[in-house]
């Protein structure tokens, strides 16, 4: 009898990725080279320094910018060389969006916002897991209620329900938790990482908070455009000493430059 392992398989993968915003002598690189790869199941942080391109790589990835050389795939999808026209039912149909701002539209109460993609897309999310989520955030009795009657924790609950409605193959969260007070932020984090271990989602979320990271499986770190530091099992503590090295190491580049 053969023991075969399951194997992981990645739903976003990036390679070789440059992108330089400007021209001349205002150029500013901001990737430079990136190839890094995001298994299924998996929840992944990215960090770095301010500027050093975590905003860029999270759009890159999802479609949202353009990149000047490299690939980008989502599950078997190559992202690369697709029309607007197909990247916009890519993004539709396989990436959820999870941002600093909730962007939910004000004029819809919570469960129009939540059903809002399947609407669009012509389509209808399946009922039982939109359940299952609503459930899990703790959103059944505020259905009806409007972003302004919601509060910032609430209101990022629903935007992680409108994420995961479609059960696409990857959520992007950016600063999900930048907003929200200690005790939302932590409730929307569990809520990502329960996402991973019981319903099988794959979250890649861009952090400035060492406490954020410690929810995720992996930490990749930039700096200046480039994946200097990649870290399985993260901890609080073990994250704070990586960015503490860095910032070491840029201060002393910038000893040497001047
Ligand atoms: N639209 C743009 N036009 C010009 N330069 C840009 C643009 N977007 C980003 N940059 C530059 O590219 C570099 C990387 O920016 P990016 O926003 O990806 O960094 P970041 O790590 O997300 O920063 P932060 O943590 O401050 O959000 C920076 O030097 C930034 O100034």
């Amino acid at each position: 009898m053969s023991t075969s392992t399951p194997v992981k398989t990645n739903a976003v993968a990036a390679k070789g990725l440059w992108k330089a915003y400007g021209s001349g002598e205002a150029q500013v690189v901001a990737l430079r080279d990136v190839s890094v790869e995001f298994a299924s199941g998996a929840f992944t942080a990215i960090m770095g320094p301010s500027g050093s391109g975590k905003s860029t790589l999270m759009h890159c990835l999802a479609g949202l910018d353009t990149t000047d050389r490299g690939t980008v795939s989502i599950g078997d999808t190559a992202l690369t060389g697709l029309g607007d026209k197909a990247l916009t039912k890519l993004r539709r149909d396989k990436i959820g969006f999870i941002f600093q701002q909730f962007n939910l539209l004000p004029t819809l109460t919570a469960e129009e916002n939540i059903t809002l993609p399947a609407a669009i897309a012509g389509s209808k999310a399946d009922p039982a897991w939109v359940k299952r989520i609503i459930d899990t955030l703790d959103l059944a009795d505020r259905l009806d209620h409007k972003p302004t009657e919601l509060s910032g924790g609430q209101q990022q609950r629903v935007a992680c329900a409108r994420a995961l409605a479609s059960r696409p193959e990857v959520v992007f969260a950016d600063e999900p938790t930048g907003n929200l007070d200690t005790r939302s932020g932590a409730e929307v984090l569990s809520f990502l990482r329960t996402s991973v271990d019981e319903f099988d989602q794959t979250i890649v979320m861009v952090t400035h908070d060492p406490n954020a990271a410690a929810y995720a499986d992996r930490v990749v770190f930039l700096a200046d455009g480039q994946v200097v530091e990649d870290m399985d099992d993260p901890t609080a503590d073990s994250v704070i000493d990586k960015m503490k090295h860095f910032e070491e190491l840029v201060a002393a580049a910038q000893v040497k430059e001047s």
